[in-house]
């Protein structure tokens, strides 16, 4: 794994930071893989970034999208991680529709539906039971508990090791997640973390030692690059650390 930790003055320079490293990536793993995997994320930081990349011009017909979680409800709810990057990107491009991933929310049963979108992801990949497909780039958040996708603390689903999605729960409610090794298995993964309320938590993350199932975002140490991507008002607790 390769960990880098920068730092921005405003999240407007972390979002094009963020994007520029995505856009590094997009050629590269066209010629090799034929295609570039993109992995978003919901919270409120992601959603510039979404608007920054919809005024790119990019090979659309090779990039597929996916989401790492989602609120149980329908894309047109508010709370829908898929609305929410439909509205601020990919419904102001012309994405190929069939490019477009979202996890499926619709069939009143969240661990079917779980089920479902790990098949669609074995087919989409090729890999059968027991391996993990290797996802281009995932965007995650964190919270103020330290979770990240939908992997709250002392949850289920934070300890689930043997598929790619599971039904997460935040205070009863369901959630579908990507799960730790799916997101390991990643060849980049980026946190996208703002706001002076995430220092609590970015402490404990960074901490030489503390409980992964209280601080769920230790848990990813991918194989590929790992990018924590501050703006100052969250990452100053870990420069006054080192100080
Ligand atoms: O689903 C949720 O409970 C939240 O949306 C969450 O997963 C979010 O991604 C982080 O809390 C970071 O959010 P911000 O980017 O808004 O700080």
């Amino acid at each position: 794994m390769k960990k880098n930790i920068e730092l921005f003055p405003s999240r407007d320079q972390l979002v094009e930071r963020a994007k520029a490293i995505i856009l590094d990536k997009i050629e590269p793993a066209i010629a090799s893989r034929g295609l570039f995997s993109l992995v978003l994320a919901g919270g409120s930081t992601p959603k510039p970034l979404y608007e920054g990349l919809a005024a790119e011009d990019l090979p659309l017909d090779k990039i597929h999208i996916f989401w790492g979680d989602e609120r149980y409800v329908a894309p047109d709810h508010p709370d829908s991680n898929e609305g929410m990057a439909r509205q601020a990107w990919l419904e102001r491009v012309p994405f190929p529709p069939e490019n477009i991933h979202p996890m499926p929310t619709g069939g009143n049963d969240p661990l079917a539906d779980a089920g479902q979108y790990d098949a669609e992801l074995r087919r989409f990949f090729q890999v059968s039971e027991g391996e993990f497909p290797a996802f281009d780039v995932i965007l995650l958040g964190m919270g103020d508990d330290a979770h990240t996708a939908s992997l709250f603390p002392q949850t289920e689903a934070l300890q689930v090791r043997d598929r790619l999605i599971a039904v997460g729960n935040k205070a009863g409610q369901p959630r579908l997640t990507f799960t730790v090794p799916l997101i390991n298995q990643a060849e980049c993964v980026m946190f996208l973390v703002t706001g002076e309320n995430k220092q609590p938590a970015l402490t404990q993350v960074f901490a030489e030692t503390a409980d992964e199932m209280m601080y769920p975002s230790r848990a990813i140490q991918p194989q590929g690059e790992l990018w924590w991507l501050l703006d100052e008002a969250a990452g100053q607790v870990l420069t006054e650390n080192r100080e």
